[in-house]
């Protein structure tokens, strides 16, 4: 069969990420006040990984455009350090993900991240690079940056389109 594989996007839970990394979201997150009570704190949503040699954490802006169309043919995976995502303008986007190990097309799986959301992808896990949804976007980026080979890639073999369910 030709033509790209369609997969359905699902709502991103922490549950159902578990397998891939974690939700960096304050709905269903513990808090505590700080600053006199002037700040609520949403603390550790997420953990960096940093790996090998001389690991160093870096932040970065990522300015995404859509992909158009949206079909994707290449997954990625960084195996020393986790890479995060969070929308710096409430930029929606997909998280096309697969378990880390070896690369298994039929494992893939397709989150819809509200601009709310951000993710951080575990050391390890394929992933498809950033999909901005609706309009060129912002992200601020958390990830390893240091010696060593740290990003793979690969071609897939029939390309991905992920579709919505209808409401
Ligand atoms: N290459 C790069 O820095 N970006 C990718 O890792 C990505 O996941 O977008
Ligand atoms: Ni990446």
């Amino acid at each position: 069969m030709t033509g790209p594989r369609e997969i359905v996007a699902e709502p991103l839970t922490r549950e159902a990420f578990a397998p891939f990394g974690e939700v960096i979201d304050t709905n269903g997150a513990d808090s505590f006040p700080i600053n006199q009570g002037r700040t609520e704190r949403f603390h550790a949503l997420a953990t960096m990984e940093l790996l090998g040699d001389d690991p160093r954490g870096i932040l970065s802006i990522f300015r995404g455009q859509p992909l158009d169309p949206l079909e994707i043919t290449l997954m990625e995976r960084h195996s020393l350090g986790s890479q995060a995502f969070v929308p710096i303008n409430d930029g929606a986007f997909l998280a096309v993900v697969a378990p880390p190990g070896e690369f298994d097309e039929a494992a893939v799986r397709v989150f819809l991240v509200r601009g709310a959301q951000g993710v951080s992808y575990r050391a390890g896990t394929w992933h498809a690079p950033l999909l901005p949804l609706f309009a060129d976007s912002d992200y601020l980026v958390v990830d390893r940056q240091g010696p060593g080979n740290n990003c793979d890639e690969i071609e897939l073999a029939r390309p991905i389109a992920p579709v919505f369910p209808s409401r």
